[in-house]
């Protein structure tokens, strides 16, 4: 009994030796990072999510001290976005590193009223109709990028290594101007510098390299990571992009003009051009239209471009997931092109995209502005009550909500059978989120979902795809969207040589 006695004491001062400075440290990190200036603390944490994810480690589901703006929490409680749904309004300080680029009163800003009457006079643009219009043009597009890389590959048993992201990037930019722009490129540019194809109309290689400036520059600026020295090239870019958006809308227009009205799938360029701005029943200005094309060119371009390449990323890594894929597509293709509706048929390829979309999220966090003239009360999932002032803004960081283990058994492991339709009652509502939720979710989803897919497919049907690198070795970088910080090296094998 008393060796009993004398073990039990002689743990627990064992546990306290070890607990005590265990305990000392997290004590100090929480102090440090309570009193550091959060946006230099965000600094030293190695960008927002890795900071954010540092304060839920501290708070909980609700993290709100130490955020890098005012008046602000981090949440990743379900029970908020449940209740936020119909909250449609964002806060204006977030998105102000797009005003240099988008102007002061742009669509990501527009408060909810204003952004709903839009979203519905040009809906059109992105639904069914105007999808399979462009399913021709986005496999073309694909097909050109296939054919170029199945060159390269054929020319050596060991396939060829492509600079993934900037291929990826430069695919969906591509299909961004095309889809959204409509005009005749000069394509100059992959990272193998495949294509030299003629044109009149704008250089992709100089429009893709002001807008990566652009955005990552004043993404950078925002978040106090800003090189000053860099600020003449960030200027010259927005110029540079100013200047050509405008003038392929006075193209459209001309051409609009002189061939008369579009038939019945008219594009988001032509539904502005024909039609008039919802808020004034006036003709949209010219302001207004480049803030418009310029705004969706951004949401668009980098988001999908970054969800092909996370997606082969993850395949690259699991050659077992990419047969079965590969199975899945040859036996329902045998071989030929897909149509819009084989994408829609398609379900490993489908959980296949929606599981990389969990682990590697395009998008970090969505935002919104609570009502600013009364407080908000909410009741979370743990039971507990939480209020908040008028006017507070709370994110969702994205990637912590997909990783949590609240949410998703395992949520390391890339594991696509967890979508299948015996297992996606698992899956709890509103906790995949890479298209954002509620009365602000991202417009072009289901377009966004065909490109992706798309790509993919036309990939897994002629290669197998392998990582160059050790996938350890692939840092991540927050820009506009979650980028490898030095690109992905992938080696593309011809399938037609195995
Ligand atoms: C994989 C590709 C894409 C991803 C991951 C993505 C993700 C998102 C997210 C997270 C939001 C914010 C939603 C919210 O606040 O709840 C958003 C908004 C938006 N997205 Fe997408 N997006 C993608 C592709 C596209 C494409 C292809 C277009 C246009 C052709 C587009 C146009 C927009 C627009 C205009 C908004 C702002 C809507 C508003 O303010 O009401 N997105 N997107």
């Amino acid at each position: 009994m008393s060796l009993l006695c004398n073990v039990d004491i002689y743990s627990i001062l064992v546990l306290a030796i070890l607990l005590i400075p265990a305990y000392l440290i997290y004590a100090k990190n929480k102090r440090q990072s309570l009193s550091l200036d959060p946006q230099e603390a965000l600094k030293q944490a190695g960008g927002f999510i890795p900071y954010i994810k540092k304060l839920h480690s501290e708070q909980g589901a609700i993290a709100s001290h130490g955020l890098p703006m005012p008046n602000t929490i981090s949440c990743i409680d379900t029970a908020v976005m449940k209740a936020t749904l119909s909250c449609g309004n964002r806060p204006k300080e977030l998105f102000a590193f797009l005003a240099d680029l988008l102007g002061h009163d742009n669509l990501q800003i527009y408060e909810q009223g204003r952004a709903a009457r839009f979203r519905k006079s040009v809906g059109a643009a992105f639904g069914q109709e105007v999808i399979e219009a462009k399913f021709a043009t986005l496999c073309d597009i694909g097909i050109q990028f296939t054919n170029e890389w199945k060159k390269a590959a054929e020319e050596n048993r060991n396939g060829a290594v492509i600079r993934m992201q900037d291929d990826c990037l430069a695919l969906s930019f591509h299909i961004s101007t095309k889809t959204l722009l409509r005009q005749i490129l000069i394509i100059k540019y992959n990272s193998m510098n495949y294509f030299t194809e003629g044109g009149t109309d704008i250089d992709l290689t100089e429009f893709k390299k002001a807008y990566d400036l652009a955005l990552g520059g004043l993404f950078d600026k925002q978040f106090g990571l800003f090189d000053e020295r860099d600020n003449q090239k960030i200027q010259d870019a927005l110029k540079y992009i100013q200047e050509n958006v405008k003038r392929l809308i006075d193209q459209r227009r001309e051409e609009i003009r002189r061939g008369g009205k579009e038939k019945k799938t008219r594009d988001l360029l032509t539904i502005m051009i024909e039609d008039n701005d919802p808020e004034t029943g006036e003709p949209f200005t010219d302001d207004m239209m480049y803030m418009i094309m310029t705004g969706f060119l951004i949401a668009s371009y980098h988001t999908t471009g970054i969800g092909i390449l996370w997606t082969l990323f993850h395949l690259a890594q699991t050659p077992e997931i990419q047969r079965r894929l590969q199975q899945e597509i040859d036996t329902t293709l045998q071989g030929r092109l897909p149509s819009l509706a084989d994408l829609s048929n398609l379900e490993y390829l489908n959980s296949i995209v929606k599981e990389a979309f969990r682990l590697h999220s395009p998008g970090v966090f969505v935002a919104r502005l609570l009502p600013t003239d009364t407080p908000s009360t909410f009741t979370l999932t743990n039971g507990e009550e939480l209020s908040l002032e008028p006017g507070t803004t709370v994110l969702f960081p994205i990637p912590l909500v997909h990783s949590s283990r609240d949410y998703y058994t395992d949520p390391k492991t890339f594991d696509p059978d967890r979508w299948s339709r015996q297992r996606k009652d698992e899956i709890k509502p509103l906790t995949w989120l890479p298209f954002g939720y509620g009365a602000r979710i991202c417009p072009a989803e289901r377009l966004a979902m065909v490109e992706v897919k798309l790509v993919l497919l036309l990939i897994m049907q002629n290669f197998n795809v392998e990582l160059t690198v050790p996938a350890e070795k692939v840092e991540e970088v927050e820009r506009f969207v979650l980028m490898a910080k030095d690109d992905i090296p992938m080696r593309l094998k011809s399938r037609c040589h195995m």
